[in-house]
């Protein structure tokens, strides 16, 4: 986008005019906004990009600027305010937005502060470190007990601190001095202190004057249309896969292990294990003897492993076990003091010891390159946890040449919604694995090493070894996998479509363009119109959850069960009836 220099001396007074409008008014009303937000007022500050940003600019990766000039672009071309882009674990989303911002237009003059919105003080952290090293800016961190005075060009922000409901902290920022709103680990952002930081900015309406723009590993939407109220469109996406294949992430290399623990009866809520009751069943003697053993036997040659436990108490379990193994361990939880914390964390990147457990601690945001090994024994429902975790081994370091995974799938009967390696790739999780080599640890164990209590302890344990994902997909693809966390009945009509009949509500077709998942809606009576309902994801499995709640939204429960669901006692002739071609409509 350029002007003239005419119609830019213009368009300033003008906006100029508008601006101390604004600054009476204090905080823009929503007509003075819709005005402001028109392109022809927006200033192009992309000519300001100084010598030194160029410098970093040409140090992005290609596909971080191809990432940067498409969400300009939809920005100042297609008029989409409020962006999410999806880009895996260790991509550089911080690095890419700590170069967007900088690019990002003024609305009108006055208005060029951005904040960056994140939920912990690693990510804080991280994107101070990240925005000073890509530019000149003036920074402050607005979080707990580091108060900003607020006169920075970035105010970094904890949500916590900014989205609480006594609004003091938050009311030193006046909207109108800023262009643009960060949101890190966006997926956290339908959280009610992100609605109100967003709400007191005047960003949670399509007609924001703000450049409103999200990035997350896992922009999923479970809860069908949530995120779709804080952003209009995923605006980019790039596949962890294709990361991997294109060498901006290092190779995984995955060994599942499963081991006949029955998780079938820890208790669970709607998002996840209930974590006191899984510690109760999988925090055995046994089962960690397992886990140290098969470090032992799978990665004791790797330099940085790190481990997920469950909780403190699994966390101090699992590194005394390692150590009564001979094994150098340390151990992080929210117990561990602050400076102890980080003395842990420094030697740890600087190789002092080989083992790190850790419980909720190393997930989001934690940037330790040297991590070769990542032992997930803790067993998860949440697809974004999964990923984050496995996240923490996938950045490249010199001396690495891949991550070996060691996950622990703790059942063998079947937890349809289990997070384990083949469900990050989208695959049936309960799929049956080739090439199982049987280990009966327990046999060669002394009677009296046995635990006391033994609660479902594993006994045998399967171990299947990938030398990288592809290797996963080519064992289990399939489309049947939609059949295990949908009971509607989908079919896969193309390489990427999938439709499903509502019998006389009409048909829904989900398709695949430039890697994200759309779905259409086709009326069965005529006029025959086709709706494209506001729903999109990068992955298939939130796709079809999402449509899934759609249909028991709009149709009712009875209903829903009716017309969509495989169980359902209607002719078959109707679902027989859709046309199995990926054309016309
Ligand atoms: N263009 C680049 N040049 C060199 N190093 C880079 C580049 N982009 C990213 N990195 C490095 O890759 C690592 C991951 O970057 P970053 O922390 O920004 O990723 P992220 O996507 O935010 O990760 P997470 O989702 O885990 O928070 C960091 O060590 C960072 O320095």
């Amino acid at each position: 986008m350029s002007y003239s220099n005419y119609a830019f001396g213009r368009l300033t007074r003008y906006t100029l005019k508008v601006h101390n409008a604004i600054k009476s008014a204090c905080v823009c009303s929503n007509s003075l906004q819709r005005i402001l937000n028109k392109r022809f007022i927006r200033l192009d500050i992309r000519n300001q990009v100084t010598q030194a940003d160029n410098l970093a600019l040409r140090e992005l990766r290609p596909y971080q600027k191809e990432c940067i000039e498409t969400c300009l672009s939809k920005f100042l071309d297609h008029k989409i305010n409020r962006q999410v882009v999806s880009l895996p674990v260790g991509s550089g989303k911080t690095v890419i937005f700590s170069n967007l911002i900088k690019q990002i237009p003024s609305p009108f003059p006055g208005a060029d502060k951005v904040l960056v919105l994140a939920h912990r003080e690693e990510l804080l952290d991280q994107a101070y470190k990240q925005i000073s090293k890509y530019s000149n800016l003036s920074i402050e961190i607005d979080q707990g007990g580091r108060i900003a005075k607020g006169n920075a060009n970035v105010i970094i922000g904890s949500m916590h601190t900014l989205g609480k409901t006594e609004t003091i902290r938050i009311e030193k920022y006046n909207p109108a001095h800023f262009k643009a709103i960060i949101i890190d680990e966006a997926h956290h952002a339908t959280a009610a202190s992100y609605r109100r930081i967003l709400e007191y900015f005047g960003a949670n309406k399509k007609e924001t004057h703000l450049f409103v723009w999200g990035c997350s590993a896992t922009v999923r939407r479970y809860d069908g249309l949530a995120l779709k109220d804080i952003f209009d469109e995923i605006t980019y996406h790039k596949d962890f896969l294709d990361m991997i294949q294109e060498k901006w992430l290092c190779n995984l290399r995955v060994t599942t292990i499963k081991t006949d623990v029955d998780l079938s009866k820890v208790k669970s809520s709607s998002e996840d294990f209930i974590m006191n009751d899984l510690s109760k069943y999988l925090n055995v003697e046994s089962r960690n003897d397992v886990i140290v053993r098969t470090y032992l036997e799978l990665a004791a040659q790797r330099t940085s492993t790190l481990v997920f436990g469950i909780d403190i108490s699994h966390v101090e379990s699992l590194t005394e076990m390692f150590r009564k193994r001979g094994v150098m361990a340390h151990g992080i939880s929210s117990k561990t003091k602050p400076h102890i914390r980080a003395t842990i964390l420094k030697e740890f990147k600087e190789r002092k010891f080989p083992v790190l457990v850790n419980c909720g601690i190393l997930t989001e945001g934690t940037d330790i390159p040297n991590i070769d090994c990542i032992i997930l024994s803790r067993p998860t429902k949440s697809p974004v946890l999964f990923q984050q975790m496995i996240g923490r081994g996938m950045r490249l370091s010199p001396e690495k040449d891949d991550c070996l995974v060691l996950d622990f799938i703790d059942s063998y009967s079947q937890i349809p919604d289990l997070a384990t390696t083949p469900t990050l790739l989208g695959l049936d999780p309960t799929v049956e694995l080739k090439d199982e080599n049987f280990c009966e640890y327990d046999k060669e164990k002394p009677e009296k090493e046995k635990p006391k209590i033994i609660i479902n302890a594993p006994t045998k344990i399967r171990i299947t070894e990938y030398s990288n994902p592809f290797e996963i997909i080519d064992e289990c693809s399939g489309a049947q996998h939609i059949q295990k966390f949908s009971d509607n009945a989908w079919l896969r009509i193309g390489e990427d479509s999938y439709v499903l009949s509502l019998q006389f509500y009409g048909t829904l077709k989900i398709v695949k363009e430039n890697e994200i998942y759309y779905v259409t809606h086709k009326k069965r009576e005529y006029p025959r119109h086709i709706t494209k309902l506001p729903i999109t994801s990068d992955s298939l499995e939130s796709m079809i959850h999402a449509c899934d709640k759609w249909i028991k939204a709009t149709y009712g429960l009875k209903y829903a069960h009716i017309v969509a669901s495989r169980f359902a006692k209607w002719p078959f002739e109707e679902r027989s009836s859709i046309k199995l071609d990926d054309k016309g409509d």
